[in-house]
Order: structure tokens, then C-alpha cells, then sequence
């Protein structure tokens, strides 16, 4: 299915990277299939062609014609501009993948020729190892056999959930930034664990493998989280000291705040694509 398909990142910064090293570890596609490219950083490129054994090329240099999968991976501020040159380029039978956080697929479509299949996908960057939790949802003219390709291309760097597009900002808030919410969490951890004199070393370890068998936990049966934490707190124990400090301190709003937060940064994303009468900015 996608042994014979080229896939051409345009943009080559931090999501690109972590989705080839997702899919170049899997062998479904062959990297020497997979190209990579920027407005003109070489050095960038031959770095990611070293690394993964893909091919990087600018995107002056970039065939647009010869690409079966494009997957626009640059900021939304760069989108129009990509667009614009993608434009009177692509051919109809071309499957175009947007990673770009509050870009919707409408969007995409109004600028690209008629009928152009356009998928949106928020994935997060632990598709470096294989561990994303990826949403698609897609655009108006997608066949049944592309949204199949796609998901077996996106199962390479993790989970894939087929989603209606107006969920996306949630998701987005949720999964695309997720990560960081729980590096930060990490962050905390391990630092205050050793400001108390713990070993570095243990406690970076300690504290990533506590995460992790929380969500193996989470993943591996039915029971609801809110379960799962009253039966690691003893009553009047040591949790539900640290319990009682989170609620005191608002933890659980402070992660809510944060979903909602970056949802509302992708809703407002897309809106600065409308004009004042809301219709879409075409330039
Ligand atoms: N970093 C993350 O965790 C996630 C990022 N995303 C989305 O992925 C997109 C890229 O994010 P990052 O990789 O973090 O950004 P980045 O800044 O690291 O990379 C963007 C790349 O796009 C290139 N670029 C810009 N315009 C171009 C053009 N016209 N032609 C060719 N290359 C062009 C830049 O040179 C750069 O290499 C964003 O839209 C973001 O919303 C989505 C999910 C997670
Ligand atoms: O921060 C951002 O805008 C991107 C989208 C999701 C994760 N990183």
C-alpha cells in the first residue's frame, strides 16, 4: 500500500523530524521515499538525510510532481505562502496532509485547486518513537482508500483516531500539546526530588517510569482515573497529603486552564485566517 509512495515533508523543523524517525523505524516506507525540505537551512537538511537516511532538498529544489503524499509541516504563518506555490503545482490525485496546529482543512482546500484531497492531522512529537496519539479528520474530497493509506501511514508513529473536525482545537489541546503539560509536570518532579537530596540519576528515571505506568494502567484496563487514584491513596497517608496539596494549590484547574488554553490558541488561529465578515482570507 505504501511501499511504492513518495511522501514529501514540506518544512523540516521539529514535527517533521519526529514523524520520519517514526515512519523510517517502522520500514513500511522506505526512507529513500521520504524527501524533506525547508526554504533553504542545507545544513538542517543534511543532518535529517545522515540521521534518518531520507533525501532533503529546499524547496526550490523540491518536484512537487513526483510526491503521492505532501505533508505540510511548517507554522501557520508560513501556510499562505506554501499554498500559494503548492497551488499550481499539485495534481488532483495528491493527498495533501496538514499537521499545522489551526489550520483547517476548508482552509486548505479553498486555496489549493478544486477537489484536492486534504487530510488535517494533529499528531505530538513522541511520534519519534513510535508513541503519538494522532488525530485525522478529513477534508471534503477524501476517498475511502486515501483515509486508509493515511491511517496506515500515521499508525507508524502511534495511535490514530479518526475525529469530526470541530474537536480538533480540543484535541489539539489535549494530545498535539500534551507532551509539554507533562514535562513540565516532570520537570517539577525531578527538581524537587532533588532539591530533598535525591540522585539525579534515580530520580530522572523514577520519575518518567511513574508516568509511564500510570498510563500503562490507564491503557491496559476499563478503569476510570478518579478509580485508579483512590486506590493509591490510603486513607489519612502520604497521598492524600499530596492529594489535598494539589486541590489546595488548584491543580486540577491548572490543567484544565491549560487544555482550554491552547484549544482557544487553535480556535483563534484559525480565525485570524477570516476576514471581518468571516469569511475565509483568500489572498
Ligand atoms: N512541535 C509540535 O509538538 C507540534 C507541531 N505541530 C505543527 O507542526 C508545524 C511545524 O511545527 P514545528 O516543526 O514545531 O516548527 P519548526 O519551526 O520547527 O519547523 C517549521 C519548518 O517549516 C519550514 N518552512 C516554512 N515555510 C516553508 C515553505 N514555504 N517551504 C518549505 N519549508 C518551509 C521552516 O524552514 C522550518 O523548517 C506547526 O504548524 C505546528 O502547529 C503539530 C503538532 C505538534
Ligand atoms: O505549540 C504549538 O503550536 C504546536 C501545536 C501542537 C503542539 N505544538
Amino acid at each position: 500500500m505504501l511501499k511504492n509512495k513518495t511522501i514529501g515533508f514540506i518544512g523540516a523543523g521539529s514535527m517533521a523530524e519526529a514523524m520520519i524517525s517514526g515512519i523510517v523505524s517502522s520500514d513500511l516506507v522506505p526512507s529513500h521515499q521520504i524527501i524533506a525540505s525547508n526554504r533553504s537551512n542545507v545544513k538542517r537538511l543534511s543532518e535529517l538525510e545522515t540521521c534518518y537516511g531520507i533525501k532533503g532538498l529546499t524547496k526550490d529544489q523540491l518536484a512537487i510532481n513526483e510526491l503521492d503524499i505532501i505533508v505540510l509541516a511548517m507554522k501557520p504563518k508560513d501556510i499562505d505562502v506554501a499554498l500559494e506555490s503548492l497551488q499550481q503545482q499539485l495534481q488532483p490525485h495528491q493527498l495533501v496532509l496538514s499537521v499545522i496546529a489551526g489550520i483547517s482543512t476548508t482552509y486548505i482546500e479553498e486555496k489549493l485547486r478544486s477537489n484536492q484531497p486534504v487530510i488535517r492531522v494533529m499528531p505530538n512529537t513522541s511520534s519519534m518513537i513510535g508513541e503519538s496519539a494522532t488525530a485525522l479528520s478529513l477534508g471534503t474530497y477524501v476517498t475511502e482508500e486515501q483515509t486508509k493509506i493515511s491511517q496506515k501511514l500515521l499508525c507508524t508513529i502511534g495511535k490514530v483516531y479518526i475525529i469530526a473536525e470541530e474537536h480538533m482545537d480540543v484535541f489539539t489541546g489535549v494530545a498535539g500539546s500534551g507532551p509539554a503539560y507533562f514535562y513540565y509536570l516532570m520537570e517539577h518532579m525531578e527538581r524537587t526530588a532533588k532539591e530533598a537530596g535525591l540522585d539525579h540519576a534515580v530520580c530522572r528515571d523514577a520519575v518518567a517510569q511513574t508516568i509511564l505506568g500510570a498510563a500503562k494502567m490507564m491503557l491496559q484496563n476499563d478503569e476510570e482515573p478518579a478509580s485508579l487514584r483512590k486506590r493509591v491513596t490510603s486513607p489519612n497517608g502520604t497521598t492524600a497529603a499530596g492529594i489535598e496539596a494539589l486541590r489546595s494549590y488548584g491543580g486540577g484547574k491548572a490543567i484544565s486552564e491549560a487544555i482550554k488554553g491552547a484549544a482557544k490558541r487553535s480556535e483563534e488561529i484559525s480565525m485570524q485566517m477570516l476576514d471581518e465578515n468571516n469569511n475565509l482570507v483568500i489572498n
